[in-house]
């Protein structure tokens, strides 16, 4: 007879499955809820939103504030924004919305107001979600968040291995401080990979960009093979080579900081 595998138990939590295709691996040391609820002072009629309440542990730490003014819980999940909408009823301030982040506009929902962003993120969707920030500016200005370490570590450099587009992009638009790195046995499931508290502020006046789109899909052309010079990744693209000098075309976008990337920029406008 062949010998059967254990059927490996699927993680739950208050008899709710926990969906890995949403990144649920939810915060169980009140050590790190308090470092995310404590890091932004609240003054009267702070207004605080947070992306995915999973079980509401965050969510909890947050209403529990005096000075709250208005708390918007974004959940994907129907099964845990149920069951938060249920905890927190009672409190008027709090309201939780079943739905995917990603669809929702901050700037009309929020406009008018400011709101702090206090949120423990889904792993998988955190570029897109900074992205989303990033758009919202206008009513988003601080926050902070837990990401996965190497993602953070991306965000954070200034050059070398793992400097690249999402470097520049979110370091021009945001000012970051680094907080805590966080275990896995922080959260339940543990995740396989270490996670980082970060602050971020909107940077309220970056530099201007004379074609901002075609400047950041210019980066992302540079670093298309981030290990290989300049040359060689942009003589194939519409940029050419021609205007750069050769002692450029040696250099691995790597090796250059925004500023350089924005010299470059200025460069090819008057070609
Ligand atoms: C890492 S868990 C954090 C849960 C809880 N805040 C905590 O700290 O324990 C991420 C949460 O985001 C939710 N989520 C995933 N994708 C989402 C999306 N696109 N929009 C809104 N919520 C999402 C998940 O269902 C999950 O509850």
């Amino acid at each position: 007879m062949q010998n059967k595998k254990p059927m490996r138990q699927k993680p739950e939590k208050q008899g709710i499955l926990l969906k890995k295709q949403f990144g649920q691996h939810f915060l169980q040391d009140h050590f790190f809820v308090d470092q995310v609820v404590n890091k932004i002072p609240f003054v009267a009629g702070t207004n605080v939103f947070e992306i995915g309440c999973g079980e509401g542990v965050l969510t909890k730490a947050i209403a529990q504030q005096p000075l709250l003014n208005k708390l918007r819980v974004f959940e994907i999940d129907p099964e845990w924004a149920a069951l938060v909408t249920n905890d927190l009823a009672s409190d008027a301030r709090v309201q939780v919305s079943q739905i995917n982040i990603l669809d929702v506009n901050l700037n009309e929902l929020f406009a008018g107001e400011k709101w702090i962003l206090l949120a423990n993120l889904p792993y998988c969707i955190t570029f897109p979600i900074l992205h989303l920030l990033q758009k919202s500016s206008a009513v988003v200005k601080e926050g902070v968040i837990m990401i996965q370490e190497e993602v953070a570590q991306k965000i954070l450099k200034k050059s070398g291995r793992g400097y690249g587009y999402p470097s520049l992009f979110f370091q021009h638009y945001f000012d970051w401080q680094l907080m805590d790195k966080v275990p896995p046995t922080a959260f339940f499931p543990p995740p396989k990979v270490d996670s980082r508290l970060l602050y971020f502020k909107t940077n309220e006046n970056p530099v201007t960009i004379v074609d901002e789109e075609g400047f950041w899909k210019f980066i992302k052309m540079c670093f298309l093979q981030p290990r290989r010079t300049l040359k060689n990744n942009l003589q194939q693209s519409r940029y050419g080579i021609q205007p750069f000098t050769p002692e450029l075309l040696q250099k691995r976008a790597q090796e250059l900081s925004m500023q350089d990337f924005l010299n470059i920029w200025n460069v090819l406008q008057t070609k």
